[in-house]
């Protein structure tokens, strides 16, 4: 059986209002997915409707995980799968210290060594940051980097970024590729979403994503050169014209 996530002609529908439709994509192992897309046109949605959130469920299709159909499961059954969702807002936590918040809760223990390389790879001195405390005196930014660094120690089989860059100017492309090369080192893959080209480049397929549903797919550069002369500057965002499509 291949290992694979699969998306079978998902639509999302709320009150009586089309927000996906026609959804098929492959999601193979090892692998960087970009899902590229203009304000408003369903990135978010189509992130949560993969993670299982409550009231996420497709109106119709499927999702299949190595061809079990995972559609209706809970998030909670889809992370022991290992499906991970990191939040555009990153959750604040008080009074616990960034070490026992990436090891507490974990199924296995995690070395000095391993904790660490985690914070490095993140862009966090260890030196000045594990015994500090989860709280709102971490910046936005420096919580989105714990967030990671505890991703990197779950080594999930698909990570979902949601806008991974979204509000920090801090998070370098740098410290991107290397979040990114090692959760496929650790043989998990990812699933970017995104509105920015820069990230998108850094996938190995992307899927660019108008007014609810695959406009293009393919070799990023392709999709972002695209993206670049017609998305950009669309003065009708979110509608897109016959010539387009196909
Ligand atoms: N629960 C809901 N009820 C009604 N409309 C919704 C709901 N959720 C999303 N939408 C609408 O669906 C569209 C897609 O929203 P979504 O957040 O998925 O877009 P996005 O591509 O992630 O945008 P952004 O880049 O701004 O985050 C938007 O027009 C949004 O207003």
């Amino acid at each position: 059986m291949m290992k694979v996530l699969e998306l079978v002609d998902i639509w999302y529908e709320v009150e009586g209002k089309t927000i996906l439709r026609e959804i098929n994509a492959r999601f193979e192992e090892k692998k960087v997915y970009s899902i590229l897309g203009t304000n408003g046109a369903g990135k978010s949605t189509l992130a949560y409707l993969i993670m299982g959130l409550e009231g996420y469920r497709p109106t119709r299709g499927k999702i299949l995980l190595d061809g079990e159909d995972i559609t209706n499961l809970s998030v909670t059954e889809r992370a022991r799968r290992g499906i991970t969702l990191m939040w555009q807002e990153p959750a604040r936590f008080t009074g616990i210290k960034i070490r026992d918040y990436l090891t507490l809760g974990g199924k296995r223990k995690v070395s000095e060594d391993e904790l660490e390389r985690v914070l490095e790879t993140v862009g966090l001195n260890p030196l000045l940051y594990l015994e500090r405390n989860v709280d709102e005196k971490l910046s936005g930014g420096e919580r989105k980097r714990v967030e990671l660094a505890s991703i990197l120690l779950m080594k999930p089989r698909y990570t979902i970024l949601d806008e991974p860059d979204s509000g920090i100017d801090i998070m370098s492309l740098e410290m991107i590729e290397r979040v990114l090369s090692e959760l496929v080192s650790a043989g998990g893959s990812v699933i970017l979403v995104t509105h920015r080209e820069e990230i998108a480049l850094e996938s190995d397929y992307a899927f660019l994503i108008c007014h609810g549903t695959i406009l293009k797919e393919g070799d990023p550069s392709t999709i972002v050169q695209f993206y670049k002369n017609s998305c950009d500057k669309c003065d009708h965002p979110n509608e897109p014209q016959e010539e387009m499509i196909g």
